[in-house]
């Protein structure tokens, strides 16, 4: 699978301040990967330094195989991004920024502009001007400009902040289909993980400018699936009677406490059972991680707040 994108060891220090630390990433074509951090953790600092607006102070960043110098602007052509807030012409419509940044960006299909428009649903936003467009209108409208040449790379700061439900599951599917018809690639940071859940295939979580844990979705779901949590006063006599009600699926974590991960027998009946044959209960719960509170106990268990 063609490497679109490897951060090796970057590092970035403002001033004194450390904000990337011994940054690794990489990238293959048709990921979708999710940048989770709290605010100020730099996030926004490494998609600044795939696109040059800011230079690391240590490291390499290659792209599509070209580390440095014309070539590398050159692979950049292959990148569309909207980075902090989306960008356009205050009093051009949708359409007449799009033929705009065409012309910037030199994008020779004169079909791109209509294309664009449909695809991310402007093309009927007639005469009314960027100005007046409302916030989730300005994220289509960067998205577009982002997509008019066609990039195989798409790198988005925080594209869904402030916008309404409906306009997020509607951002969510064109980003999808952009990833399964073109495999198109997207590194995309956001604080609402619930969202970038239902899109990313991997997830980074960055505190303060180190990558503290990446984790593929599957790993994930493996990792935080539901499953009962049993607290009695002798985990011996209970996995006997589990197994006697037909649940094998489950493991011993202390003398205490046990976790069933087979979750087609009732609450009630292992409560029952467990109870009639004198196992003290003193919890029965269902329990499992969003990757909310995923990244909250991993940066809790790092000293840090709950902040995202
Ligand atoms: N040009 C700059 N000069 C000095 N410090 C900067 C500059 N750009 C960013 N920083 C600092 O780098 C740190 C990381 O900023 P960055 O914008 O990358 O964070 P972030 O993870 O994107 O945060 P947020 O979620 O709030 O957008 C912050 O402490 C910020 O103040």
């Amino acid at each position: 699978m063609e490497e679109v994108l490897k951060i090796d060891q970057v590092a970035k220090q403002f001033g004194r301040q450390t904000v990337l630390n011994d940054v690794n990433i990489t990238l293959h074509r048709g990921d979708i990967y999710g940048l989770i951090g709290r605010n100020g953790a730099g996030k926004t600092t490494i998609l600044k330094s795939i696109i040059k607006l800011i230079q690391p102070t240590k490291g390499t960043i290659t792209l599509f195989g070209v580390t440095k110098g014309s070539n590398y602007i050159h692979q950049l052509r292959r990148t569309g991004s909207i980075i902090e807030s989306p960008v356009a012409v205050d009093q051009l419509t949708a359409r007449q920024n799009l033929i705009y940044y065409s012309k910037i960006h030199g994008v020779v299909d004169s079909n791109a502009v209509d294309d664009t428009l449909k695809f991310v649903g402007l093309d009927t936003t007639g005469k009314k001007k960027f100005k007046d467009f409302s916030l989730g209108m300005k994220q289509k409208m960067g998205l577009a400009i982002a997509l008019l040449n066609k990039p195989d790379f798409l790198i988005l700061d925080e594209p869904i902040n402030g916008l309404d439900p409906i306009a997020i599951v509607e951002f969510r599917e064109l980003l999808l289909k952009l990833n399964r018809t073109q495999q198109m690639t997207i590194l995309i940071s956001s604080h609402i993980l619930d969202e970038l859940y239902q899109l990313a295939t991997r997830f980074g979580i960055l505190n303060n400018g180190t990558i503290v844990k990446e984790i593929t979705k599957q790993e994930f779901e493996e990792q935080s699936r539901e499953f009962i949590k049993l607290e009695v006063d002798n985990p011996d006599l209970a996995t006997n009677v589990l197994r006697k009600i037909g649940c094998s699926n489950f493991k011993v974590i202390n003398d205490h406490r046990i976790n069933i991960y087979q979750l087609d027998i009732a609450n009630a009946k292992i409560a029952s059972s467990l109870i009639e044959n004198q196992v003290q209960l003193s919890t029965i719960t269902r329990e499992g991680l969003n990757l909310e509170q995923y990244f909250k106990q991993l940066i809790d268990g790092m000293g840090g707040e709950q902040d995202v």
